[in-house]
């Protein structure tokens, strides 16, 4: 049976040093890539078992014992969690194995926590590189490459620090449920999750991190990696649309092979489509690439697992994270194509029913976000690739009107446009956004839990505040873009971002800023004079000097405050609150009800 080569990723926390291991194990910048006999792929590199065997020296057998013998493995160029959660696969991961990397001095850090999280989601073995040996106070280098060698000619205090170190990391994996030990007195690799001390500086360690790799792949993987009758298939990492190339994908095959002449079907925001390839590219071997903009070979077919860059017009808003299939067989498009949509369909969420709303970068960060909330029992209105965007705000507030802790917006790793960050300013719809998965989701929780012991006064103090205040007379500032002028408090507490009307009920505008002695502050109480300063207002046209003003509560907020929180309002508020209902009523009979 033929086997392919597992597919590797590397995760860990920011600086533990993910990109410096795969530097060295590639060999960047020792030598060149191609003399060290590593092939590039677009976003991967492949270690044939010859270079491994090499580096790995004795060991090789010894670790990696069985008679299946994989071909190498491809290991991902870019590390990082971001790219893992792309690298999705129906019933789990496409990458095979991982590498999760920990800094010998600083243990496990939030991401450390996060990697082993969607490890654990998407159920990937892997093995820990306890990074930066090197840096161990007292540490004696040594030209060893193996790390049980450099262990020996340390101190016998060095050692025990490392020991020390070594099941300090055995014991946060242990609360996580995963037995662990240093690889040298691991028993059973299916079991026990290997920690192999090292450094990428000095690539001390490395040979036995490649051997534990090889073994682990090939006594546990190996009908993962059997080819046989499988079904072609791959996975979108990214989507760009280059000079002289066109619109292009740049693609891991995970298993099968994919030809010029195949069919291959991914997904867009809209739809599955299928089209052919115009070019399969690879990359040149340095040595041949002798103009830099010429980068890549074309070739007419490629096996699993390799990493290349998909050119064709059609792949242009392909989604990152898609599934590729592939078929050569015109009768097979249409039965994988209902297979992905239905695929696509359990990504996406658009539901009437009560629930938060989600915006990802990427569908395996929206795959992962969604089943990190489902297991916490959050219920999801939506969920979707994109910029948080004025119509996402729109529906959480309508959620909100419900339950408040519904109605909010979680965003990973996108942008929240101006106009949504108004719209949630305006509605106090809040958006919480993170760049880390988990911290995303437990902030959410967080504040929920936060929030629900003092529900009733967080509710009230996001209703737009009652107040009546009074334009003072000679104290124009500026007359427009924007109009500041001088105000008296007579009710009640203003605050900046409200929006307000004039006694006839006509909205006027927002309060921008609020400045008391010439300092910026965000709210003034009754009594103060302040100067505050109107976008898109003129003084003389729609305000004047001696006019008084109200604040002006959406509708929803005048029911709640006429019904919930009445019991909350002085007197005097309550006389603006029914002067405001009563004007605002002639123009719109059903404000407030
Ligand atoms: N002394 C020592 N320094 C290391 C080692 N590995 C990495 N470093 C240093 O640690 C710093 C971070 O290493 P990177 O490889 O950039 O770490 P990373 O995890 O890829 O970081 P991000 O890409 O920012 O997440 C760099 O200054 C490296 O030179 C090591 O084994 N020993």
């Amino acid at each position: 049976m033929k086997v392919r080569q597992p597919i590797v990723t590397v995760l860990g926390h920011v600086d533990s040093g993910k990109t410096s291991l795969l530097d060295k194990i590639r060999g960047t910048g020792v030598q060149g890539r191609e003399a060290g006999g590593i092939t590039q792929h677009i976003g991967a590199s492949f270690l044939p078992r010859e270079i491994i065997k090499k580096r790995c020296g004795p060991l090789y057998g010894k670790i990696s014992g069985s008679d299946v013998q994989v071909p190498g493995v491809l290991v991902i160029d870019t590390p990082g969690h971001e790219v893992f959660t792309n690298l999705r696969a129906r019933g789990g991961s496409a990458a095979d194995i991982a590498i999760l990397v920990v800094d010998v001095n600083r243990g496990f850090q939030p991401q450390t926590s996060e990697s082993l999280r969607v490890l654990q989601a998407r159920k990937v073995p892997f093995v820990v590189a306890l990074n930066k040996v090197d840096q161990i106070p007292g540490w004696r280098k040594s030209d060893a490459p193996f790390i049980t060698g450099a262990i020996e000619i340390q101190d016998a205090s060095i050692r025990a620090d490392l020991e020390q170190k070594i099941y300090d990391v055995v014991g946060t994996l242990s609360v996580l449920g995963y037995s662990s030990e240093a690889f040298y007195n691991v028993k059973d690799f299916a079991k026990e999750v290997a920690i192999v001390p090292m450094s990428a500086r000095s690539g001390v360690g490395i040979p036995e991190l490649l051997a534990v790799l090889v073994g682990l792949t090939q006594q546990y993987l190996s009908a993962r990696l059997e080819q046989g009758s499988k079904e072609s298939r791959g996975i979108v990492l990214e989507v760009n649309d280059e000079v002289g190339i066109g619109p292009s994908a740049n693609m891991i095959l995970i298993d099968g092979e994919l030809g010029m002449n195949d069919t291959i079907l991914v997904a867009k925001r809209d739809g599955v489509v299928s089209t052919k390839p115009k070019a399969i590219l690879l990359p040149k071997p340095l040595d041949e690439m002798r103009d830099p903009r010429d980068k890549f070979r074309p070739v007419e077919r490629v096996e699993a697992a390799a990493g290349i860059k998909v050119a064709s017009p059609d792949l242009g808003g392909v989604l990152p994270g898609s599934a590729v299939y592939i078929t050569s067989d015109a009768a097979e498009v249409g039965r994988l194509k209902k297979e992905m949509e239905a695929e696509m369909k359990s990504v996406f969420i658009e539901t009437e029913t009560d629930g938060v709303t989600l915006k990802c970068d990427t569908i395996g960060s929206l795959e992962a976000v969604t089943s990190m909330l489902r297991r916490q029992q959050v219920p999801i209105a939506k969920a979707d690739i994109g910029p948080v965007n004025r119509r996402d705000v729109m529906g959480a507030r309508a959620v909100k009107e419900n339950d408040r802790h519904l109605g909010v917006v979680l965003a990973f790793n996108v942008r929240v446009l101006p106009d949504a960050e108004t719209e949630s300013d305006d509605y106090h719809v809040r958006i919480f956004s993170d760049k880390i998965i988990y911290s995303l989701v437990d902030g959410y929780s967080k504040w929920v839990e936060e929030d629900a012991l003092h529900e009733e006064d967080a509710a009230f103090s996001e209703l737009t505040p009652l107040s009546r205040f009074v334009f003072l007379g000679g104290f124009v500032f500026r007359n427009s873009d924007p109009a500041v002028f001088g105000i008296r408090v007579d009710v009640g507490t203003l605050r900046q971002k409200t929006a307000f009307m004039n006694e006839r009920g006509k909205k006027v505008g927002h309060i921008h800023q609020l400045q008391e002695d010439k300092k910026t502050v965000k709210s003034a109480k009754a009594g103060s004079e302040v100067a505050c300063s109107v976008q898109g207002v003129t003084i003389g046209r729609q305000i004047n000097e001696g006019e008084t003003f109200y604040t002006l509560p959406h509708s929803y907020e005048a029911k709640m405050l006429l019904r919930r929180f009445a019991q909350r309002l002085g007197p005097e508020e309550r006389k603006v609150l029914d002067h405001i209902v009563e004007v605002q009523r002639r123009s719109d009979p059903a404000y407030a009800y």
